[in-house]
């Protein structure tokens, strides 16, 4: 059993919400944890104010410079109430904590009791509360079925908190995790952090794009990620044609991809190319007036043969599929890489796998094997979800979020920019792991979609440290701000030490002229 330790007393003008304080023992911090009786019940409370009195030193008094006035000082802190456990529950006090109760620091006992995870809901620990680094805060992944926003500014430590959530899922469960990676963040995380060598705690699998740049140094399973002009639909590849197509440039699109489709045979993006190329090659040749083409018809079709030919230097869409199912394999990582690709080659190509997958959960919903529950985790949300509406990865990512969790779908949005993520989507998202940010419009666009996200858990955004998250939502018993624990896998997405590199410089520039001394 821990001591009690009365840190202060409670002063006139609580609430069964908050309630003031005198600080009488030792320094406060804000975001303490502390507890106080209301009637039989223990009622948990955090510090989100705190401040300095001294009714003496007035503006003349603190003029004069008289010494000694110091004792009078006193601390004061206001406490926002989270709730009385019963049985169990978190319950909300209806009765304010008289003047005068003693208030004091909540014991680790009592904090990891609030902060309890429910084996029911699969829990796993991302991370301990910032002043109590001995209490482990449960995030439950059953609840991520109301999605995840993992929101900060730029270096903040998005992607260092979404591979902790990955690990935890893969080392903890049995569920698949994509991740569509557009930075290379994720590629390492078939190492070890601490020793870096690979572990066998879940499978790693890197897909790139054919003639997409590959990453050094990754020791993971390498796949070419095959994505066919088959499997995608006419909106997705006519978006990876870029600019506005003329209507009837994308009716002789649609019309050839419909005449492959009907073959039943698979094709690529170099079958295309042929097929217009010999249309137009037939009609020159033809005598048949009826099957000559127009000259506008002609134009139209070689300004399509020019897109594509561009797409094919940029991309590879082979007749070859990679089949859908290969990244819903048990505790299989499958990181989809799309670093160096130009950024709307990227979006298309994240609409068209989150489109494959949410087709494929629906069809083969209730097969394990076939259609498991998935994690997928997006990069750079605010460009593929973002409000500029019409735009295809923008619409699979809404259906997806609306309708996904009943197929087993579960989605996390990572991004810097949350105000440019449609509202409509970011009203889908239940979950929040938001670190530091400081922009006024990202802090109201979040305020705004979530429910549970309080003005005063805003207003901590701007202090937070690196590594330091509020979480918010269904997924935790409380709201929490927690410092997020040691990665257990390598993080690629480190930012460089540069005076690191410049001595490595320097050696080189050394190594260099001995050589030519
Ligand atoms: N909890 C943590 N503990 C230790 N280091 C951390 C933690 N969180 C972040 N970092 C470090 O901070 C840096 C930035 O983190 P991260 O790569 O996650 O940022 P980001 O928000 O994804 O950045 P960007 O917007 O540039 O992609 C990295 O060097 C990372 O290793």
């Amino acid at each position: 059993m821990e001591i009690q330790e009365q840190v202060g007393t409670v002063l006139d003008g609580a609430t069964p919400l908050n309630f003031p304080f005198k600080v009488v023992k030792g320094d406060i911090p804000l975001h303490e944890y502390v507890k106080v009786e209301v009637g039989k019940n223990v009622v948990l409370a955090e510090v989100v104010g705190v401040g300095a009195r001294n009714p003496i030193v007035r503006e003349k008094i603190a003029t004069l410079g008289i010494n000694g006035l110091e004792r009078y000082g006193y601390e004061v802190a206001v406490a926002e109430v989270l709730g009385y456990l019963e049985d169990g529950r978190i319950m909300r006090p209806k009765y304010a904590p008289k003047p005068n109760t003693p208030v004091y620091l909540a014991d680790t006992q009592t904090l990891q009791a609030f902060y309890k995870g429910d084996m029911e809901r699969l829990p796993v620990y991302i991370g301990t509360l910032i002043h109590r680094e001995d209490v482990q805060v449960p995030i439950h992944l059953q609840d991520l079925s109301f999605h995840l926003g993992i929101f900060a500014q730029t270096r903040g430590g998005k992607s260092y908190l979404a591979g902790a959530v990955m690990e935890k899922i893969l080392t903890n469960t049995n569920f698949p995790v994509i991740v569509i990676d557009i930075h290379g963040d994720y590629v390492m995380m078939d190492r070890a952090a601490e020793n870096d060598r690979k572990h066998d705690k879940f499978n790693v699998i890197v897909y790139y794009p054919p003639n997409a740049p590959r990453i050094k140094g990754v020791t993971a399973e390498v796949k070419d990620l095959k994505l066919s002009p088959k499997q995608m639909t006419n909106e997705a590849f006519l978006e990876l044609l870029g600019g506005r197509l003329g209507e009837i440039q994308s009716i002789w699109i649609r019309k050839i991809i419909k005449e492959f489709r009907e073959k039943g045979r698979s094709f690529g993006l170099k079958d295309i190319i042929k097929e217009i190329e010999s249309i137009v090659e037939n009609a020159d040749k033809t005598s048949d007036t009826n099957n000559k083409l127009q000259s506008g018809e002609k134009k139209r079709l070689l300004s399509i043969l020019a897109r594509l030919e561009d797409l094919g230097e940029e991309i590879e869409l082979p007749a070859e599929e990679t089949p859908v199912q290969e990244f819903l394999r048990p505790k299989t990582l499958s990181v989809i890489c799309l670093r160096g690709l130009r950024s709307r080659i990227q979006d298309v190509y994240t609409g068209i796998l989150i489109d494959l997958i949410f087709r494929n959960q629906v069809a083969h919903y209730g097969d394990l094997k076939k259609a498991p529950p998935v994690f997928i985790f997006i990069e750079e949300a605010h460009r593929v979800a973002s409000q500029e509406g019409g735009r295809y990865a923008s619409k699979v990512i809404s259906t997806a979020i609306r309708e996904g969790a009943k197929f087993g779908l579960f989605l996390a949005l990572i991004s810097q920019r949350p105000r440019n993520i449609s509202p409509d989507i970011m009203a889908n998202i239940g979950n929040y792991a938001v670190l530091r940010i400081t922009n006024a419009q990202d802090q109201n666009m979040i305020e705004s979609a979530s429910e549970s996200f309080s003005h005063r858990l805003i207003d901590d955004l701007p202090a937070l440290n690196q590594g330091e998250a509020v979480l918010v939502g269904p997924f935790v018993p409380l709201p929490a701000i927690i410092k997020v624990s040691k990665r257990e896998t390598v993080h690629h997405g480190v930012t460089p030490e540069l005076a690191l590199i410049n001595n490595k410089i320097s050696e080189l520039i050394k190594e260099v002229r001995w050589e030519r001394w």
